[in-house]
């Protein structure tokens, strides 16, 4: 197990670019299980959450070969492989496996999700879904089974707008007999950029981005190549650290309209910004203020990123309140902060912080989920002193070269081994 080291207080500068988006990424790869050759898939982030993916495929008897940022998959031989246990646990998007296998084979075991620990994370939207198309569900020592003769269309109202569910009854849907509609469906960009690559693997899917997705069934999907949209939350995450640190930075391979509800934000703390067709411009901005922020679904500010920008808000004058409406407990990264010196607290569903003068300090502290980690990082660059942050595992599921690109724009950070102590003191925890 290893740990980042980050010596802050240092200005960055420069550009970075913004890797392929990890939460399309982890559906694109599922979703290849449902065609009949091989499937393309490009500007493929290097993180484990992807690594693992391309390891389940291979369980259930698929072939991956990965060239550069490029990964190739062989469907041809892969089959209703049970797994209820190993990989799927160790993340969040194993749960497409459900509705890709479910499309492909009409049967699936697949075990509980794992993934960020937020509080509950329930898959009771995915499991109406599938039901509602005609499978049988049920929850088996902690495996769910699904089962159908046949999957046939069918109106489905989602009774909270949820991400997975949408992409996960898309992923059944297409190989569904006749029309399936879903109402409230989520309207990630990560939604459209699914539905885009099973279009061309030959779906019929209208209304992908818009609260209702309409979906003919089709008797079979063929192989395509497809290129993942940027990750909004990569390069959200280094537009918050150019706020807090940078001088001038250049974020390349961006879509800025995915990203209007933090730029909005920014602005408002009275970061500068300019913004074109594929890049953001952050320059230096002398005294922040602090704002209030609430986290929604798309296209309000984002939950992911919530957790990095309370950091850059211990940096802000006055108080600011942070309420995340999604996931209410997301607030594992404040106990950290104080440790760091900053003045925050939770109350009931808001973090409340007081960034008045307030300088952070190097310490030795703890990420608990992958944005936890982020946010960790960019505190660690504001800080004076060496952060430590151990829990590299869960940053490692979502940044694709976090050192070298932060190398890149002038910072200080490295990896250790955690000491035999460390190990023994997370073992313990
Ligand atoms: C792999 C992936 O893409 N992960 C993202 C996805 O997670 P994920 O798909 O798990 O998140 P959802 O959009 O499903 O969750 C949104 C809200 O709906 C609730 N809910 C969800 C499903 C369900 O069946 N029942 C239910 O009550 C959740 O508890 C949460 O409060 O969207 C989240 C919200 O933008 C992001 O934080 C995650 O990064
Ligand atoms: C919560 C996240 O991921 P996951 O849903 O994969 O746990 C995230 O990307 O911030």
């Amino acid at each position: 197990m290893e740990k980042l080291l980050i010596e802050g207080g240092y200005p960055l500068e420069g550009r970075v670019n913004i890797s392929g988006a990890k939460n399309s990424a982890v559906a694109l790869i599922p979703a290849a299980i449902l065609a009949d050759s091989e499937v393309t898939i490009d500007n493929l982030p290097q993180i484990s959450d992807v690594q693992l993916l391309s390891e389940l495929l291979e369980e259930i008897g698929g072939t991956t070969r990965l060239t550069g940022d490029s990964l190739t998959i062989y469907p041809e031989n892969m089959f209703a492989m049970p797994l209820p246990n190993g990989r799927v646990k160790k993340l969040r998007a194993s749960y497409y496996l459900m509705g890709a296998m479910l499309g492909k084979f009409k049967k699936a075991v697949i075990g509980l999700p794992g993934g960020c620990n937020l509080g509950p994370r329930p898959i009771d939207q995915h499991i109406k879904g599938f039901e509602a198309l005609g499978a049988r569900v049920t929850n088996e020592q902690g495996a769910i089974y699904l089962r159908a003769d046949e999957l046939r269309g069918a109106k489905i109202y989602l009774d909270v707008v949820s991400v997975g569910a949408t992409i996960n009854i898309m992923l059944a849907a297409v190989r569904a007999k006749g029309r399936t509609v879903i109402e409230n469906a989520a309207k990630e960009p990560e939604i459209i950029d699914v539905a885009t690559l099973l279009t061309s693997m030959g779906a019929q899917i209208k209304g992908a981005g818009t609260n209702v997705i309409r979906i003919d069934g089709v008797d079979s999907l063929h192989g395509c190549r497809h290129s993942i949209i940027p990750d909004r939350i990569e390069a959200g995450t280094y537009m918050i650290i150019a706020a807090a640190m940078g001088q001038q930075m250049m974020i390349d391979n961006v879509i800025p309209d995915h990203l209007e509800s933090l730029i909005a934000k920014l602005r408002e703390m009275g970061v500068h910004i300019e913004t074109n067709d594929d890049q953001v411009y952050i320059y230096q901005t002398g005294n922040l203020k602090g704002v209030d922020i609430k986290t929604l679904v798309y296209p309000g500010f984002p939950t992911d990123l919530q957790q990095p920008f309370t950091s850059l808000l211990t940096k802000a004058s006055g108080t600011s309140i942070v309420t995340d409406t999604i996931y209410n407990a997301r607030f594992k990264h404040i106990d950290e902060l104080r440790r760091m010196g900053a003045n925050v607290k939770v109350e009931g569903r808001s973090a409340i912080i007081n960034g008045d003068g307030n300088q952070l300090q190097g310490s030795k502290v703890r990420a608990s989920d992958l944005r936890a980690g982020a946010a960790l990082v960019v505190a660690g660059l504001m800080a004076q002193g060496v952060t430590e942050i151990s829990g590299v595992e869960h940053i490692d599921r979502g940044y694709e070269h976090l050192e070298e690109k932060l190398k890149g724009l002038g910072a200080k950070i490295w990896r250790e081994k955690l000491t035999a102590d460390e190990l023994k003191e997370v073992e313990n925890a």
